[in-house]
């Protein structure tokens, strides 16, 4: 089991680096590593993640589905051919897009530019917005403060939205801003107004899901309410070496729903499909959506979370923003019963599988089953869910 050892500092990339200033901060080694004419070790993946799509077909674009979501809503017939839509995707590859999603293309084009922007200023004004250790809020470059090999080619920026509900208003996303000084207001106005857009989006998704999987289309309505969802803002630069790193790595989803919108025509974003890397190219104005984890588990394995990455390339930089949708951190995943009498996975909660990938396994390839491991066998009779997790001397401290 790969676990996060503590204490990724500096010191490692300093010496990949050759020397220098041993107070320098992972993200600022890190800007100043990627000037270089060839990449540095610690970017370098293994042949089996970077290699190219397998040569025997099919490879070439994955063909997904377009769902209209307003179609769906507006009438059966519309909500009958997205059923079928989803249904033939999230059985196979996990992977669909979306229309007739209510999302503004200014709305989306200021987030889009917010995030370039945000990428563009100097590191001490991004070191401002640091990820806390242990937490997946705020910015990293090549997560340089968590790992020291396979390091992505890539900058991330991420925060929580906390879903709108009767009690409050939430303005959980431009508070945070706030907190990062005056110069961040207009940013946090941009994203609060992003996520409650992401927020709807996923909602209708989930009624189409949930018709699709005969549970009804209000099922995983409360599921997901006085939810904190993920923002993710990704940058990937221009890579002198693209084909020997990756701009994220081979993953699934550890979260129930992804809502994925890339920048103009870069592609980057490729899925495991019969033993390709497919590219899925965005159909400009729509959002490309996969399946998680959470939903692989809340469904008994029925809808494939499915194993994706993002490349890289030695001119063009690429931006994407990703919406993870999270159920409430208390709320037990479990599927419904006459999901399948053979359980694939435990129950567990949110809040234990988001602080498993955060504090102990780097979300890869194999993340659901680990952390299954991790918490215990599957109840096989329907018994009481195991005890919590066991706390061992060789679990890493948190990062
Ligand atoms: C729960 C999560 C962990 C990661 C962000 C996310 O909200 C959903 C995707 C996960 C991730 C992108 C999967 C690939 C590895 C990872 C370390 C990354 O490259 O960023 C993952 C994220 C993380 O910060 O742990
Ligand atoms: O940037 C992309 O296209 C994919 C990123 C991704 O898969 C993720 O952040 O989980
Ligand atoms: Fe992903």
């Amino acid at each position: 089991m790969v676990y996060i050892s503590n204490a990724q500092d500096a010191s490692k990339l300093v010496a990949a680096k050759g020397g220098g200033e041993a107070d320098d901060d992972a993200a600022a080694v890190v800007l100043d590593l990627w000037q270089q004419p060839k990449i540095p070790a610690p970017f370098v993946w293994p042949r089996a993640d970077v290699a190219l799509p397998a040569s025997s077909p099919p490879t070439g674009e994955l063909d997904v589905p377009v769902v209209d979501l307003a179609a769906a809503l507006r009438d059966a017939a519309g909500m009958r051919r997205a059923v079928a839509q989803v249904a033939a995707a999230c059985t196979s590859h996990g992977f669909f897009q979306v229309s007739g999603h209510g999302v503004p293309p200014s709305l989306a084009r200021a987030a889009l530019d917010g995030a370039a922007g945000f990428f563009r200023l100097p590191p001490a004004a991004k070191q401002r917005a640091r990820r806390a250790p242990g937490t997946v809020t705020g910015y990293t470059a090549a997560h340089a403060d968590r790992f020291v090999s396979n390091l992505p080619w890539k900058e991330t920026l991420s925060f929580g939205h906390s879903h709108a509900n009767a009690a409050s208003n939430n303005s959980s996303v431009a508070d945070y801003f706030s907190t990062l000084g005056d110069d961040f207001k207009h940013l946090g106005e941009v994203y609060q107004e992003y996520c409650e857009a992401m927020e709807e989006v996923t909602k209708a998704i989930m009624a189409v899901l949930g018709e699709s999987l005969g549970v009804g289309g209000g099922y995983y309505r409360e599921f997901f309410e006085d939810s904190s969802s993920i923002m993710r803002c990704n940058y990937y630069p221009p890579c002198p070496e693209p084909e020997r790193t990756l701009g994220t790595g081979p993953h699934c989803d550890p979260s129930a729903l992804t809502v994925l919108l890339q920048d103009g025509d870069v592609d980057g974003l490729q899925v495991l499909v019969a033993g390709a890397w497919r590219p899925v190219r965005p159909l400009p104005g729509a959002f490309v959506v996969n399946i998680g984890d959470t939903f692989m588990a809340l469904t008994n394995g029925r809808y494939k979370s499915c194993l994706h990455r993002a490349v890289v390339h030695q001119e063009q930089e690429r931006r994407s923003l990703a919406f993870f949708l999270c159920p409430r951190e208390d709320r037990v995943v479990r599927p419904p019963a006459g999901a399948g009498e053979r359980r694939l996975y435990p129950d567990f909660t949110w809040a234990d599988f988001m602080r498993f990938t955060q504090r102990q396994y780097r979300a890869d390839t194999r993340t659901l089953d680990a952390f299954a491991r991790w918490l215990r066998p599957p109840a096989c009779s329907g018994a009481a869910p195991a005890a919590g997790p066991p706390t061992t001397a060789t679990q890493a401290a948190t990062v």
